[in-house]
């Protein structure tokens, strides 16, 4: 028999507590793996430590207890692997969509120290980007003559830009409206088909949760930890009609039911 692969993330008994020994208690004894490639969607009542569990696997953030280790090294510093999206986009206004996109290269070895030889390429590259998620000919463009969503696709782009191994995303299509929430959907899909990365989604979207991910995990009410998790059995690629079938929506409901109950600090017992 093969050898087990060892998990692309590893968070192991984490807790973390904001503002010192009287502060915030955001997670208590949160564990969680997360396979190589795979695509793990983090959903939970609000203010349960989603974004937290982000910055402690990013770096951003020390835990106060247990171990959070990405490619088999313990997480100390921020990951400059990592690339991210949040709910806000936050281009640089003074800069070009290209530039923003090109951002990441300008900090991430080993892009930085080619950035000047191999120009072109780079920017060839993050044209490609940008072609993908529809964004093709808005390159010399500034923010403030995007839309909301395209900023987002935008800023998809600059988190995708130097390949990174593990896609961090927070409620990254949270402000937009639902038609281009699931026109992004698909272009995720897409991209993660073609460039295979390790990510974890946080969201409060239960749909986009089952159409996206492989894993939707359910975190308690705070201090969060993992409460249940489901195995999403549809077939890639997804279609949005496949959003209607029973079958999805029956997995839907099951991890509205599982959230409901963490809000009232119930546990639902697992059925498998
Ligand atoms: N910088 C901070 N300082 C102090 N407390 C914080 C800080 N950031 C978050 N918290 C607290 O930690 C808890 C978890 O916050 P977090 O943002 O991780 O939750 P969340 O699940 O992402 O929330 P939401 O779903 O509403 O976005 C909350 O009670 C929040 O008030």
């Amino acid at each position: 028999m093969a050898a087990m692969e060892r998990p692309f993330v590893e968070i192991d008994g984490v807790s973390m507590r904001y503002g010192g020994t009287e502060g915030t208690l955001a997670l208590k004894d949160a564990s969680l793996n997360v396979g190589r490639g795979e695509f793990v969607a983090v959903v939970g009542p609000s203010g349960c430590g989603k974004s937290t569990l982000m910055r402690l696997v990013t770096g951003l953030w020390p835990c106060s207890a247990g171990s959070v280790i990405v490619a088999g090294r313990e997480v100390d510093k921020p990951l400059s692997m990592a690339g991210m999206a949040f709910q806000n986009p936050t281009l640089l206004p003074w800069r070009t969509i290209l530039d923003n996109v090109m951002l990441p290269l300008e900090v991430v070895e080993p892009h930085r120290r080619q950035l000047r030889a191999q120009r072109a390429m780079y920017e060839d590259k993050a044209r490609k980007l940008l072609a993908m998620v529809g964004l093709a000919g808005f390159e010399k463009k500034f923010a403030y003559e995007l839309s909301g969503g395209m900023q987002q696709r935008a800023s998809l782009c600059r988190a995708l830009i130097h390949d990174p191994q593990l896609l961090m995303l927070d409620e990254p299509f949270g402000a937009l409206d639902i038609f281009t929430r699931e026109d992004l959907w698909e272009q995720l899909q897409q991209v993660c088909v073609t460039l295979k990365p390790t990510v974890i989604l946080v969201t409060h979207d239960l749909k986009e949760a089952v159409f996206l991910a492989d894993r939707v995990l359910v975190m308690s009410s705070r201090p969060g930890r993992i409460l249940a998790e489901r195995r999403v059995p549809f077939p890639r690629p997804r279609r949005l009609e496949d959003t209607y079938t029973p079958e999805f929506q029956a997995l839907v409901h099951e991890l509205r039911d599982h959230i409901s109950a963490a809000r009232k600090g119930e546990e639902i017992p697992d059925a498998a």
